[in-house]
């Protein structure tokens, strides 16, 4: 058994989700923000990869203190539990997401990861190994899945979203459109890696829903075949 997965990604007209620095870039405004906050609250943990942590330095929190409020009237924690995919355990100790915000955090790591490291960050985090070289990510959510986990977020980057969707591990997408263009064959895109090669396997989508935000497009996406 594993989680509910879905996506939320912000990506340009052109369809990158940052520069060819990857440098952290302002894609969706106030309306697609708050709708992120909201999705956020109402799910169980949000996860990103070290690529992610590394670039932006994201805390994961809910930003919107009624919906924080919510949260514990629900007998919530105030956060969803906050999760990073690192093989190597190369999440520096001080990142933000190991300290704003109160509640769990959780660092996946390969069985490869330096003992220390591990010391290290299970000062700050729980920490489950998974996987030898990289993290094994049907195992890591069978693991959360049995943690309680029922609705997991993933925020990026185009690396891990590009693995989830080759293991078949996601149920919906949701993809804001922002009203400009970033361009370069380098910037990362939402989803990265190697890629399909044969049309057989790419993963077909149906839409769900859309909606105009911030001079933009939120699209929803159903995953009719992982
Ligand atoms: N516009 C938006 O909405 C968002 C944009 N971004 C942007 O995305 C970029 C970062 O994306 P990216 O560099 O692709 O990094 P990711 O955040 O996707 O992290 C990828 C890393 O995760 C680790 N990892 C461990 N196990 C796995 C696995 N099984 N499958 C895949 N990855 C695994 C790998 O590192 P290792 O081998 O060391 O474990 C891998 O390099 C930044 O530029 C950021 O600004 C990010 C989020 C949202
Ligand atoms: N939805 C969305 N729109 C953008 O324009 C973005 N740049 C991002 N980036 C994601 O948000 C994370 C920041 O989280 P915190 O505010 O620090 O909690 C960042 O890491 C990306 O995952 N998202």
């Amino acid at each position: 058994m594993r989680p509910f997965v879905f996506i939320n990604i912000a990506m340009s007209a052109d369809g990158k989700i940052s520069t060819r620095e990857r440098r952290q870039v302002r894609i969706s405004g106030t309306e697609d923000f708050s709708r992120v906050d909201r999705i956020k609250a109402e799910s169980d943990a949000i996860m990103v990869g070290i690529g992610t942590v590394l670039a932006d330095d994201p805390s994961l929190t809910v930003k919107s203190p009624e919906l924080r409020a919510g949260r514990v009237a629900a007998g919530k924690d105030e956060h969803p539990i906050r999760i990073v995919v690192d093989s190597a355990g190369r999440t520096p100790t001080d990142a933000d997401i190991l300290h704003k915000g109160t509640g769990k955090r959780i660092v996946a790591v390969s069985r490869a990861a330096p003992r220390e490291r591990v010391e290290a960050l299970a000062e700050h985090a729980d920490v489950i190994v998974a996987g030898d070289e990289t993290v094994d990510l049907a195992a890591l959510l069978a693991e959360l899945y049995r943690q309680g986990v029922r609705r997991l977020m993933v925020e990026g980057g185009g690396t891990l979203i590009w693995t989830l969707f080759e293991q078949g591990l996601v149920d919906e997408l949701q993809t804001f459109i922002g009203n400009m263009v970033i361009g370069g064959k380098d910037a990362p895109t939402p989803a990265d890696g190697t890629g399909f090669l044969r049309e057989e396997d790419f993963t077909r989508l149906r839409i769900i829903g859309t909606e105009r935000l911030d001079g933009g497009l939120l699209i929803r996406w159903g995953v009719e075949k992982g």
